[in-house]
C-alpha cells in the first residue's frame, strides 16, 4: 500500500472545504491520505465538527476505508479506502440513503462531499448501464450561515451541475432547519442520477444578459408586507444595473420562517445562456425586537449589492459556485473552462476557497487550474474498469468510449 499523501489543515482556508474534498477525492480514486492540524485557521481550535465527522464516516463506508483518528474535535485522520465503491451497498444501484445528524449542522456541507462521490462512483460498473435514482435524505441544518442554504442548492448548484452535464438533481424539502433562532434539525431529500459514463469537459465562457431575477424571502410572517415592499423598491431603484438589454422579469416568493428571528433573502438571477448567479443571507446579527425594519432594510441592501457585484464582473459563476465546480472540472474528460469574470479589466482571482480546492486537487489527482479558469481534467472513469465494462453497455456509450480512447491515444 502506498505512502498515504500528507495534507496540512492550515493550508489557505484552512476551514471543512479542505477535509470535504480532500476525502471525496481519496474514495474515488482510492487514494490514501493524512490530514493534519484539520481546520486548523477556524476559530476554536478546530478539528473535526459533527458535519464533517458525519462526511468523511459516509465515505469510509462507501469505499470501505480504514479509518484512523476519525471522532469529534480530531485534528488528524489517516483514510485509507480499500475499493471504490464497497460491494454489498443496499444504495449502490438507486435506493434511499439516509444521512443523519443530530445537530443542525449544514446538510449541504455534507452534501458538498458525497455528491461528486455519488455521481462518479460507479462509472465503469457493470452496475452503471442502467440508470436508477439514488435518493439522498440528509438531516441536520437546512439554511445555516456561512454554508449553502437547500435554497442556493435547488436554485443555483443543481440548474448549473445540469448545465455542465450532470443529470438533473430534484430536491425536496422536508422541514427546514436553522442555525438561527435556535438550533433546529430540519431534512431535506435529493434525488440524484448517478454518471453512467465520463462527465465530458464543459465550457462556462459566455454568460449572457440577465433575463430574470428571483427573490426567495423567509421571514416571520409580520414581516412579510415590510420585506416584500423593500425588495419592490429596489428592484425599481436597482432595475438599470440588473437588466442592461432585457425586460426586467422578476419573481418574489415569500415563506413564513415560523420564527421572530429568522429571516433570510436569495437573489438567483438567470441568464440568457442559462447560468445562475446566486447571493444570499441568513440574518446572523442580533435580532432586537422594534428594529425589523432596519434588518430588513440591511439584508435587502446587502444582497442586492452582492449580487450586482457578481453581475458587474460578467462572468458564469458566483464566488459559492467557482469554488463548487472545481471538483467537475477537475473529473471531466479534458479541458474545462469556467469563466471567473473581470474587474477593472483584470481577471477575478479565485476566492480562498476555490484556491484551497485547486490545491487539494492538484495534490490528490494532479492537477492544474490556470489563471483563466482552465482545467484539464482527470477523465474519471475513463480508464480499464470502465472499458471492461464495454461489452455490458448500450451502443451509444460504447461509441463514446471509443471517441474517449481516441483522445486519451
Ligand atoms: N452563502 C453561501 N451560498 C452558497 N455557498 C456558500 C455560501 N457560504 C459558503 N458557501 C460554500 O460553503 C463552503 C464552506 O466551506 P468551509 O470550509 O468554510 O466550510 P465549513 O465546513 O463550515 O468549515 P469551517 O467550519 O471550517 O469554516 C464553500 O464551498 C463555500 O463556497
Amino acid at each position: 500500500m502506498a505512502n498515504p499523501i500528507h495534507l496540512e489543515g492550515t493550508t489557505l482556508e484552512g476551514g471543512g472545504q479542505l477535509l470535504r474534498l480532500a476525502t471525496c477525492l481519496s474514495a474515488l480514486t482510492s487514494t490514501p491520505i493524512n490530514i493534519t492540524t484539520i481546520r486548523g485557521k477556524r476559530f476554536g481550535g478546530g478539528g473535526l465538527k459533527a458535519q464533517h465527522l458525519t462526511s468523511v464516516q459516509w465515505l469510509g463506508n462507501a469505499s470501505n476505508a480504514r479509518m484512523s483518528g476519525v471522532g469529534l474535535k480530531s485534528k488528524e485522520i489517516t483514510f485509507t479506502p480499500q475499493s471504490r465503491i464497497a460491494s454489498g451497498l443496499e444504495w449502490r444501484n438507486g435506493g434511499d440513503v439516509h444521512i443523519k445528524q443530530n445537530t443542525p449542522g449544514s446538510v449541504n456541507l455534507v452534501l458538498q462531499a458525497v455528491l461528486p462521490y455519488i455521481l462518479f462512483a460507479n462509472i465503469g460498473s457493470a452496475d452503471a448501464k442502467v440508470k436508477k435514482k439514488i435518493r439522498v435524505k440528509i438531516t441536520g441544518g437546512t439554511n445555516v450561515s456561512n454554508s449553502p442554504s437547500c435554497d442556493y442548492v435547488e436554485q443555483v448548484l443543481a440548474p448549473m451541475l445540469s448545465l455542465i452535464g450532470i443529470p438533473p438533481i430534484e430536491t425536496q424539502i422536508h422541514s427546514r432547519g436553522w442555525s438561527q433562532g435556535g438550533a433546529r434539525l430540519g431534512s431535506v431529500t435529493y434525488s440524484i442520477t448517478p454518471l453512467t459514463k465520463p462527465l465530458p469537459a464543459f465550457q462556462l465562457f459566455e454568460r449572457g444578459d440577465v433575463k430574470s431575477i428571483r427573490a426567495t424571502i423567509i421571514a416571520p410572517k409580520e414581516a412579510e408586507q415590510r420585506f416584500r415592499d423593500e425588495v419592490d423598491v429596489m428592484f425599481e431603484r436597482r432595475e438599470e444595473g440588473m437588466f442592461r438589454s432585457t425586460q426586467p422579469d422578476v419573481q418574489i416568493t415569500f415563506e413564513d420562517s415560523m420564527h421572530e428571528k429568522r429571516f433570510y433573502l436569495l437573489l438567483v438571477a438567470t441568464t440568457t445562456t442559462g447560468v445562475k448567479l446566486g447571493r444570499d443571507w441568513l440574518y446572523d446579527h442580533v435580532v432586537r425586537v422594534g428594529k425589523i425594519d432596519s434588518i430588513i432594510s440591511s439584508i435587502v441592501k446587502k444582497v442586492f449589492n452582492d449580487l450586482i457585484e457578481e453581475l458587474d464582473h460578467e462572468g458564469c459563476a458566483d464566488e459559492y459556485m467557482r469554488d463548487q465546480l472545481v471538483v467537475f472540472q477537475a473529473l471531466a474528460v479534458g479541458k474545462s473552462n469556467v469563466y471567473g469574470g473581470k474587474r477593472k479589466e483584470v481577471l477575478l482571482e479565485p476566492s480562498l476557497h476555490a484556491k484551497t480546492a485547486h490545491w487539494v486537487a492538484k495534490e490528490l489527482i494532479d492537477v492544474h487550474f490556470d489563471d483563466d479558469g482552465g482545467c484539464e481534467g482527470i477523465a474519471f472513469g475513463a480508464d480499464q474498469d470502465y472499458n471492461t465494462a464495454e461489452s455490458v453497455v448500450v451502443d451509444e456509450t460504447a461509441s463514446v468510449l471509443k471517441k474517449l480512447k481516441v483522445d486519451k491515444d
